[in-house]
């Protein structure tokens, strides 16, 4: 199951497990939206099932997990992608863009968690993928509700990782950098910014897609049975800190 998959990292998360051979179950607030989705899923030989969930209200959680139960008995791996941003400086963050970040990033993870992981230690399996973020390890200005809740994400992971390992459930994060989507592409148009974030990413580029694939089928498969509770960076390597050490650099 992979949640937020309408578009953006959801699909890619979707596309590299189906190519791994899961059929998925997709998630989306307006279910109609996913229809494109489920056709391309099919076309690589998989089931798709799309399940309508948002994940700021409890009783849109509290349904949709029977009903990914019932479409194909079981599931085995929880894709945790769904998440927002409100980029501003704090001074300028509301009460509401708090509400709007932290309630889908951070209380929609666990709860979604909590739902889908009630149903994998009854059958003593399960892989949940929390997706973080750089942020989850670093702060930026701009980004204090999102980097809250990524933090958050992170020490989440561990909790539920300790919680349930010994019902055969493992909880990582993965934490991705810097990807273009429609979470963010406004910073992509300014040039100037992205030859900034090309500087200090030590890959000397952003995300693409593909680069997320490898990790995402790592942690919902048996390669990683003996790994729990982690989060695994895949951000070109600007977690490094990528501050300029030397004069001459700069
Ligand atoms: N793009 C990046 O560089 C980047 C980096 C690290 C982490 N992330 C995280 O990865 C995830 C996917 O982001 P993206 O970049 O594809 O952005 P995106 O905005 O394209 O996708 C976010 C998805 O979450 C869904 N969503 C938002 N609020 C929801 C709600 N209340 N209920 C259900 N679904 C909801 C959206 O509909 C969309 O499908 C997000 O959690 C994001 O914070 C993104
Ligand atoms: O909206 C944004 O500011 C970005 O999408 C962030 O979410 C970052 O890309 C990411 O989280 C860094 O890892």
């Amino acid at each position: 199951m992979v949640t937020g998959a309408s578009r953006g990292l959801g699909q890619q998360f979707g596309r590299a497990l189906a190519k791994a051979g899961a059929d998925l179950i997709v998630t989306s607030r307006k279910r109609d939206d996913l229809a494109p989705f489920c056709r391309e899923i099919e076309t690589l030989g998989r089931d798709a099932a799309p399940i309508q969930l948002d994940v700021r209200e409890k009783a849109s959680i509290d349904r949709f997990a029977d009903e990914a139960v019932a479409a194909f008995g079981k599931v085995d791996i929880l894709v945790n992608n769904a998440g927002c941003n409100a980029r501003k400086p704090a001074l300028d963050v509301t009460w509401d863009d708090w509400n709007l970040v932290l309630d889908t990033n951070l209380r929609g993870t666990f709860f979604v968690a909590q739902a889908i992981g009630r149903h994998m230690i009854e059958h003593e399996y399960g892989r949940i993928v929390n997706i973080g973020s750089v942020t989850s390890v670093m702060g930026y200005a701009g980004l204090a509700p999102y980097c809250a809740s990524r933090g958050g994400v992170k020490q989440l992971t561990m909790s539920l990782a300790d919680d349930w390992g010994r019902h055969g459930v493992t909880v990582n994060c993965l934490a991705p950098g810097w990807f273009r989507t429609e979470q963010n592409k406004m910073l992509y148009e300014n040039e100037r910014w992205v030859e900034y974030l090309k500087d200090r990413i030590p890959l000397k580029r952003p995300g693409l897609p593909g680069d997320l694939e490898g990790a995402v089928v790592f942690l919902a498969s048996d390669a990683s049975a003996y790994v729990t509770g982690q989060t695994l960076l895949v951000d070109g390597g600007i977690s490094t800190g990528a501050t300029k050490a030397t004069l001459d650099e700069v």
